[in-house]
C-alpha cells in the first residue's frame, strides 16, 4: 500500500509542528521519519494513521483518503509508550488486541503462535508483563502491533531505549515483515538507523528537508553520515533568518 501525503501542515496551540509536507511513501519498502526530536515525527504518523486531522492538505493510503475505517484493519501502530497491560500475560496481552481486531478464535491462537515467534517470544507467552524486560515488552509491541497481518506497520521510536544487541534483533524482525510484504514507516532520532531503511524523510523543525533513497542521500553527504543534511538545513535556515 502506498501512502499520498499532499501539502499536511498542522499547528498545536497556534504553533506549526508540521509545515506544507509533500512526499509519497511506495509499499513495499521501509521508510523512516528521521529528525531530532521535537522535528515532528510522531504528528506525522499521528496524521498518517487517521489519529488526528490535518489542518491543511490531505493523506491518501492506496488513493483512500484518511481517516476511513475501512482502512483500520489495514494499518498497524507501534506507539512510543508500549500499550500494554502489565497485570496480564503476553498471550492475554495479544488476546485482547486480536478482540479488537474482531478476529475469531481459531485464527487468533494460530496467529498468536506466529508472532511470538517473530518476535521471539514463545517461551514468555504465559509470563505477567509485569515481568518482562523493557526489551521484551518492545518486542511484545510489535507482536501486537503486526496480529492482524496489517499491510502497512507504522513504528514509532521503536528502537528507543534498546541496547545495541537487541536493537540489532528488533531491526532484523522489521526486515522480516518487509519481505513478508508489509510496508513499514517506522520513526527514529538515531541517525544510523537510516542505512536499515530504504528512503528516508528527514524532517527538521516541521518541514520536510529531504525525502529520498538513502543511497541517494548519502551520496549527497560528503562523510556518507546523514547528519550533515541536518547541518546544512540548519546553516541555511539560520542564514535566512540573519
Ligand atoms: N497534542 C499536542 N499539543 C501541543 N503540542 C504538541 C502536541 N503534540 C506534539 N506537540 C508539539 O509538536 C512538536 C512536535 O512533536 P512530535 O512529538 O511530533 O515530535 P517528534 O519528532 O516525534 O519528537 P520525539 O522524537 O521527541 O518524539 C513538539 O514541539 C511538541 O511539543
Amino acid at each position: 500500500m502506498d501512502i499520498q501525503i499532499s501539502h499536511v501542515s498542522k499547528s498545536f496551540d497556534q504553533k506549526q509542528v508540521i509545515n506544507d509536507i509533500t512526499f509519497s511513501i511506495p509499499k513495499g519498502e521501509i521508510s523512516c521519519l528521521l529528525g531530532p526530536s521535537g522535528s515532528g515525527k510522531t504528528t506525522l504518523i499521528r496524521l498518517m494513521i487517521g489519529a488526528i486531522a490535518a489542518d491543511q492538505g490531505s493523506i491518501q493510503i492506496d488513493d483512500i483518503p484518511m481517516p476511513h475505517m475501512k482502512m483500520l484493519k489495514k494499518v498497524g501502530f507501534m506507539p512510543q509508550n508500549d500499550a500494554l497491560y502489565d497485570d496480564l500475560s503476553a498471550d492475554a496481552n495479544l488476546s485482547f488486541f486480536g478482540g479488537l481486531y474482531h478476529m475469531d478464535n481459531s485464527a487468533l491462537k494460530k496467529r498468536i503462535n506466529e508472532v511470538l515467534a517473530i518476535v521471539d517470544l514463545t517461551k514468555h507467552r504465559w509470563k505477567l508483563v509485569k515481568h518482562f524486560s523493557g526489551g521484551m515488552k518492545k518486542r511484545l509491541s510489535l507482536a501486537a502491533s503486526i496480529l492482524h497481518s496489517p499491510k502497512i506497520l507504522f513504528l514509532d521510536e521503536p528502537t528507543v531505549g534498546i541496547d545495541p544487541v537487541l536493537r540489532r534483533t528488533i531491526w532484523d524482525q522489521f526486515q522480516m515483515i518487509k519481505h513478508a510484504g508489509t510496508t513499514i514507516i517506522v520513526s527514529t532520532h538515531v541517525m544510523d538507523e537510516v542505512s536499515e531503511c530504504d528512503k528516508a524523510a528527514l524532517l527538521y523543525n516541521g518541514t520536510l528537508i529531504e525525502y529520498d533513497a538513502v543511497t541517494t542521500l548519502l551520496e549527497k553527504t560528503e562523510n556518507g553520515r546523514v547528519e550533515e543534511l541536518f547541518f546544512i538545513a540548519s546553516d541555511s535556515k539560520s542564514g535566512a533568518e540573519r
